[in-house]
């Protein structure tokens, strides 16, 4: 098929375009890296756009030909969305929505979604399924979870089909160590543990240690990059196969603290990497942990890489080689 994959030089969609490349797809790369890479995009076509220029969108939606999107262009940083709400909006509703429409326009009736566990806020009971209460407990969460809800009403009424992935935390590179995570600047934590350890970062702060949690740190469910670009494929060919648009989680169902995963990478590198403990971020819930089960059952998806300490070996590998430009 021919697919088009929006934020395909980022990191999450530099892996689900080389996978869809791998088994034999048209991938075509729109991006207008203002956080990707144009290294990211190995075999893909690119091209360099953005979502805002419906125009652009419009002349590559119909030379290309494309007949499924993976879109997974969007911002992404929790605590910049709580500083910059409108950013979001305009970004992730705004600029989504040109996408929609120029899909509709050209009969493109297939969608996989990138959105996230932060459209669940903090959780009454984990781990947390599909049908738990939306409360998000940042302006993130609400421009992903406000776009599902335009992606229903798009089903209804231009029959859309859609499969949306609520990821947890991804994490982990390629194994192929030709790609993984290079932001900058970068917000997560098992990158910014890392880099603190390589000493191309002198800080690295605990956001926050009283939350009721384990050890007063917050909890994630930290997924590897690979296994999600994995759950693209199978959405994907679900809606081709006659599957209805619906929503899953994407997580290994394990938690762990910031603390945690400090210490796992630690004892992975063989060196104490040493922390202090600040403020709370603001818009973070203490705790988050999928259950995945859905789609397990329904798609027959199965992590290969759920391990911790092979999700942050991965991403160390990768931070070791120096990224795309020697100090990623
Ligand atoms: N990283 C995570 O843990 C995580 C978790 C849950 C959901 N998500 C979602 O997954 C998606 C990918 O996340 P990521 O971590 O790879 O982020 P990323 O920032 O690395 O990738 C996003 C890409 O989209 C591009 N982009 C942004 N706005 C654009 C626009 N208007 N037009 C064209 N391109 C645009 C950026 O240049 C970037 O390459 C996002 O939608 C994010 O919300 C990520
Ligand atoms: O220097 C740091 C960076 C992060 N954290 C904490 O580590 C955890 C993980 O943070 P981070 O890696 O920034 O990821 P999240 O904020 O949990 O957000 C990620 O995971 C969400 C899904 O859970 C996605 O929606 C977001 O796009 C993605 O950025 C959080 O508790 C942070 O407060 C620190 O303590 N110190």
């Amino acid at each position: 098929m021919n697919i088009l994959v929006t934020g395909g030089a980022g990191y999450i969609g530099s892996h689900v375009a080389k996978k869809l490349n791998n088994i034999g797809h048209h991938v075509v790369v729109y991006d207008n890296l203002v956080k990707g890479h144009r290294e990211a995009v190995l075999t893909a076509k690119f091209v360099k756009g953005d979502l805002a220029d419906k125009k652009l969108l419009n002349e590559v939606m119909q030379s290309e030909e494309i007949e499924a999107v993976v879109h997974l262009a969007a911002h992404s940083i929790v605590g910049e969305s709580m500083e910059k709400p409108g950013k979001y909006f305009q970004n992730n509703l705004s600029n989504g929505l040109n996408l929609l429409e120029v899909m509709v326009s050209n009969n493109v009736a297939y969608l996989v979604f990138s959105s996230t566990a932060a459209v669940y806020g903090e959780p009454q009971e984990v781990p947390i399924t599909e049908d738990h209460p939306t409360n998000p407990a940042s302006t993130y969460g609400d421009s992903k979870l406000f776009f599902e809800k335009i992606l229903e009403r798009y089903q209804q009424i231009h029959g859309l089909k859609y499969v949306s992935l609520r990821y947890f935390n991804a994490a982990g590179a390629d194994h192929s160590g030709e790609i993984g995570e290079a932001h900058s600047p970068e917000t997560h934590l098992i990158p910014i543990v890392l880099q603190k350890a390589l000493g191309i970062r002198d800080k690295l702060y605990i956001f926050g240690d009283d939350y009721p949690s384990r050890d007063g740190s917050c909890i994630r469910d930290y997924i590897h990059v690979e296994d999600l670009a994995d759950a693209h494929i199978l959405a994907l060919d679900g809606l081709i196969d006659g599957m209805d648009s619906r929503i899953y989680n994407l997580g290994n169902g394990e938690g762990y603290s910031v603390k945690e995963v400090i210490e796992t990478a630690s004892a992975l590198i063989g060196k104490e990497i040493e922390a202090e403990i600040g403020p709370r971020r603001a818009g973070d819930p203490a705790v988050l942990v999928a259950s995945s089960q859905k789609i397990r059952e329904e798609l027959g998806w199965k992590p290969k890489y759920a391990a911790l300490e092979t999700i942050i070996e991965t991403a160390w590998k990768w931070h070791k080689g120096g990224g795309f430009n020697g100090n990623d």
